[in-house]
């Protein structure tokens, strides 16, 4: 988490970035209206209240996306635009802490949301973490899946 904690980002844009030094990886509680946003958001994440700003370079997404472009760009105009902060909704992160205490980040849905972060060049994606075991990894991945994580 340490790692991560450096390249946090405050979670909107509309909040100015706190002095070096400070706590930097940022949460939020959900307000009403995220919590009606996070009815979007799968069963593995729907008790989670906090919302990450995770940076991009430390997510892995060990399978290819199947993307509709015209889905991709819409988001990306709604991203760039940017009216509401709950107009797209965070995506679910697998979390997952190895056994030397290494912490690793696993993205197998919102394609098309982690697509439109990747074109418009952002550091980071709104995310809940869920905290997983490599069992869980073996469920989305099959014999792909590592067996340790440091
Ligand atoms: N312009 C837009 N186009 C599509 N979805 C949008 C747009 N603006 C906001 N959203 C919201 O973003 C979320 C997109 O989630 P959705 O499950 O459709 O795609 P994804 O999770 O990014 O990709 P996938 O389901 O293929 O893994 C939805 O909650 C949707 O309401």
């Amino acid at each position: 988490m340490n790692f991560i904690k450096q390249f946090a980002l405050q979670p909107s844009r509309r909040i100015a970035a706190p002095p070096s030094g400070q706590k930097l990886w940022a949460t939020q509680k959900l307000g009403n209206s995220k919590r009606m946003a996070s009815l979007d958001n799968s069963v593995h994440s729907a008790g989670i209240e906090e919302v990450h700003n995770v940076p991009m370079s430390v997510i892995k997404r060990p399978i290819p996306s199947v993307l509709d472009e015209m889905k991709v760009q819409s988001l990306m105009a709604t991203i760039d635009a940017e009216t509401n902060a709950d107009d797209v909704p965070p995506v679910d992160i697998l979390w997952i802490t190895g056994s030397e205490g290494g912490n690793y980040y696993f993205s197998f849905g919102g394609c098309h949301r982690f697509e439109a972060h990747k074109r418009l060049n952002r550091e980071t994606i709104k995310a809940k973490l869920v905290r997983s075991t490599l069992g869980d990894l073996y469920h989305y991945m099959g014999s792909s899946a590592p067996k340790y994580l440091a």
